[in-house]
């Protein structure tokens, strides 16, 4: 569970906020895609949700625990895939995992038995012994991908996470996505891509000027209601005419 209680951010101390009151509860269970046009605040909002900066106002909840209250506990229940995978340490693949298990404490035993099926399920056992330095992008954002689930957290934010994935590897990471909704967990997403959204999500929330300006399931949304009725084709169309100048 996720829960954004009326969380605003400014960064400068003029201009508008990057994030302006935005209240979103999103359930167990489900796939929450996160949209926006560039600048809407969508990478803001992931890092207060991750606890890396502290909104200005109101309160984030993850899995029931205020991160305001209890950061460190709050932040163990989160795996987190930031949208700038950079590889910052002279390490191995294999190094930097036993490196983020033993951060998490995740015991030797539930490494063996999540780590193999990780790499095995993104394509990585030939790469894990190479130095994360010499990864390509895509490489480095799968090696991300599976540190973030080392600890198994019910909770999963991945902030433009298909970008620099082949095909491939886009099919496994939305294969996973699904799997772990399917036991109970909830997955929440920021995409440029309206169609991997359309496919993929339960419910997806409209960012525009740090403000939601809709929320809801796909379906619904494009087919409107009382004077709104469009049935519009596409998530595409709907987003287009909200997000205009
Ligand atoms: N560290 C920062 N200092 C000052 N302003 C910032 C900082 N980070 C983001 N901003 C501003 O906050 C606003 C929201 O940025 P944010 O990165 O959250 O948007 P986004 O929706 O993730 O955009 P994109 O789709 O381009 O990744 C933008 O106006 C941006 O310039």
């Amino acid at each position: 569970m996720i829960w954004l209680g009326n969380v605003s951010k400014r960064y400068g101390k003029v201009g508008r906020p990057a994030v302006d009151g935005l209240q979103l509860k999103v359930e167990p269970g489900e796939i929450f895609g996160f949209l926006g046009p560039n600048g809407a605040g969508k990478t803001t909002t992931i890092k207060m949700l991750t606890g890396i900066i502290r909104p200005d106002e109101g309160e984030v909840e993850v899995d029931g625990v205020s991160m305001r209250e209890n950061p460190l506990d709050g932040k163990r229940r989160i795996g987190y895939v930031p949208d700038n995978p950079e590889a910052v340490m002279r390490l191995t693949g294999l190094e930097y995992f036993r490196f983020i298990a033993d951060v998490y404490g995740v015991a030797e035993e539930e490494r063996e038995e999540r780590l193999p099926k990780l790499l095995h399920r993104f394509g990585m056992e030939e790469a894990v012994d190479m130095l994360m330095q010499d990864y390509s992008r895509g490489m480095k954002q799968k090696t991300w991908v599976i540190a973030s689930l080392l600890h198994d957290p019910p909770v999963w934010i991945l902030d433009e996470p298909m970008v620099g994935l082949d095909p491939w590897a886009s099919a496994r990471l939305k294969e996973e996505m699904k799997s772990r909704s399917t036991a109970g967990k909830t997955v929440f997403f920021s995409t440029h891509v309206l169609e991997v959204a359309e496919r993929l999500c339960d419910r997806v929330a409209i960012l525009r000027e740090g403000q939601l300006v809709a929320t809801g399931r796909v379906e619904d949304l494009k087919r409107g209601d009382g004077d709104q009725v469009a049935d519009r084709e596409t998530l595409e169309a709907y987003f287009l005419e909200l997000t205009g100048s």
